[in-house]
């Protein structure tokens, strides 16, 4: 079976639209009247995303909160929402979160679709308009040796509340129940960075992906990055994602917020993309999440 990553080569040759960003990003940007729009969109599975028997207010706040994250991580202001919806038996407690996510994103739904559920999971799709708050738009591509790297947020607590929603330990879920994004900080952090990010799909392969998108390398320090899981979990909660904390980078000397946390270094491309303490990641083990 194709892999997610060469089913997106692939389709990269398709999108050969500027605003596509050679689908090397976060969100399209398109020029529309001397202003840019931000357009993503993210889907969530059955199985794959949730756990199936969740409560779906909590699916519909997540459904709404990954796609705004893609937003925060171009300095965008949230403009409206577009849902693709499978109807099923728990519906009300569907609208009932999606209901408290626009309340609390301050961000309208302006159509979607509508379709019957058959046998199998239930798949959800939605996309976020944005409008930015700063041009250029930050992108993965403009990183530069001498920049630093950075985290907003921490790592590790989606996990934890996977683990603890998953084995019915009563343990904290709130990191993977209901994420916040991140959408002040990152038009805070819009006029200062040279590439911005997400950290969906873990820390270590996402940081790769702004390496590869730049030609750089990056150096992390691992012991630096922010977790919110225990120290004895460091390692997996550099790889696991769904943790949607904004990775950046940034000129020596830009005047970021303190909310921006130190945790590596831009060097010039070298033999491997992404290093741990000068070191490359030791083979065999997954940087990240990949469908
Ligand atoms: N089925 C698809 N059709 C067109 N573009 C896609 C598809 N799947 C992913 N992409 C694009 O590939 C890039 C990487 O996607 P992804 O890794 O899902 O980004 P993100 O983690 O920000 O959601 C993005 O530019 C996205 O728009
Ligand atoms: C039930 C369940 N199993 C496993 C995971 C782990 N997981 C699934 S998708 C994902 C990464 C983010 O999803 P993706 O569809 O790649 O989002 P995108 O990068 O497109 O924003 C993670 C960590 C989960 N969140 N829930
Ligand atoms: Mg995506």
């Amino acid at each position: 079976m194709t892999t997610e990553f060469d089913l997106i080569a692939r389709l990269r040759s398709l999108a050969t639209h500027p605003a596509a960003r050679g689908l090397n990003d976060d969100a399209a940007v398109l020029s529309i009247g001397g202003q840019e729009l931000v357009v993503t969109h993210d889907m969530m599975v059955e199985g794959m995303h949730w756990l199936t028997g969740q409560d779906m207010a909590d699916v519909a706040w997540k459904l709404v909160a990954v796609n705004l994250s893609d937003l925060a991580a171009k300095g965008a202001q949230p403009i409206g929402l577009v849902l693709g919806q499978m109807m099923g038996a728990d519906d009300d407690r569907f609208l009932e979160g999606l209901a408290e996510a626009l309340t609390a994103f301050e961000v309208p739904l302006l159509g979607g679709d509508t379709v019957g559920a058959t046998t199998g999971p239930r798949a959800l799709g939605l996309t976020a308009l944005g409008k930015a708050t700063h041009s250029p738009v930050p992108s993965r591509s403009g990183a530069q040796p001498g920049d630093g790297v950075f985290l907003v947020g921490t790592v590790g607590g989606a996990m934890m509340g996977y683990e603890a929603l998953r084995d019915g330990t009563g343990g904290e879920t709130a990191a993977y129940l209901r994420p916040q994004p991140l959408l002040a900080e990152g038009q805070a952090l819009a006029p200062f960075v040279s590439a911005m990010m997400d950290v969906s799909d873990g820390l270590l392969l996402d940081a790769s992906r702004i390496a590869y998108a730049s030609t750089v390398t990056i150096d992390l320090d691992p012991s630096a990055v922010p977790l919110g899981a225990p120290e004895s979990r460091r390692d997996d909660a550099l790889r696991w994602g769904d943790d949607y904390a904004l990775l950046l980078t940034a000129r020596p000397g830009a005047k970021l917020p303190d909310f921006a946390w130190p945790i590596g270094k831009v060097l010039p491309r070298g033999k491997h993309a992404l290093l741990l303490d000068g070191n490359p990641p030791a083979d065999g083990k997954p940087l990240g999440y990949q469908h």
